[in-house]
């Protein structure tokens, strides 16, 4: 399956300034779309990043066989308008999915569930209500991002008459905007993900509290 893979290569998520510096929010988007990169390659798809400014995937440290699996496209229009360019546009064209960058846990297995879903729409949602992960067959399905965009697909699909299928995948529900959220990647990464590494490298350990576990961040002159 075709994966288009949407990355904001530019100043890329604002809602972590609280926490990370412009420097290292680069980074650790950079580390997400690895590993999201992995686990597509891994469930046998083909990624195109669509990226709003140019990007080297070698820099994104790919071993050999995913590099080469790796397109990139430069589309500096907006999120919506880039991946709707880019989707079916007759019933003999192939389904396409589009897969968020900052999906930082997905494995290659939730992926193969998503992707087995080849006819209509099938739409794996973020816990926030927007769209983390979406298969598009029919050729009139066109995307609207931002807010609750989860529910205007649900009526985007009713509207063109096709099936709505919703995945339900704690993996790929796990997208990681706000700094709440850096907890999840340290409590389920993979010892081999880039983006636990990444935050570890730059100070964070989990931080248990009365409530929900959260993240804290040591000074750098106290870590090991
Ligand atoms: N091609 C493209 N990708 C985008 C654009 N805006 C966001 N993305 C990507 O779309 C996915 C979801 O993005 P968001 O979480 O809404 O935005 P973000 O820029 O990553 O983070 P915030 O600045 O915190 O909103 C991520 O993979 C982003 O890299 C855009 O304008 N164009
Ligand atoms: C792109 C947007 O992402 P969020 O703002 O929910 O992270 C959405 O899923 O509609």
């Amino acid at each position: 399956m075709h994966v288009v893979v949407p990355f904001a290569a530019t100043d890329p998520k604002t809602r972590l300034a609280s926490v990370l510096t412009s420097t290292e929010r680069s980074t650790f988007a950079r580390a997400m779309l690895a590993d999201v990169l992995t686990a597509i390659v891994e469930a046998d798809a083909e990624p195109t990043v669509v990226s709003t400014a140019p990007l080297d995937p070698a820099a994104l440290s790919l071993e050999g066989r995913l590099l080469d699996a790796v397109s990139v496209a430069v589309d500096d229009r907006p999120l919506t308008e880039a991946v709707n360019a880019r989707l079916p546009a007759d019933h003999d064209e192939a389904a396409t999915a589009v897969v968020m960058a900052d999906l930082a846990l997905a494995t290659p297995e939730a992926l193969e569930r998503l992707f087995s879903h080849d006819t209509g729409v099938a739409i794996a949602p973020g816990r926030s209500g927007g769209t983390n992960a979406v298969v598009v067959s029919h050729p009139d399905f066109r995307v609207d991002y931002h807010g609750a965009s989860y529910l205007d697909h649900c009526e985007i699909a009713r509207d063109v008459d096709t099936h709505l299928e919703t995945i339900d995948s704690f993996r790929l529900s796990t997208d990681i905007d706000e700094p709440e959220d850096l907890a999840e990647v340290l409590v389920h990464g993979a010892d081999t993900d880039r983006a636990p590494a990444c935050l570890r490298e730059f100070g964070f350990a989990l931080e248990t509290r009365d409530g929900r576990v959260g993240v804290a961040r040591l000074e750098e002159s106290t870590r090991e």
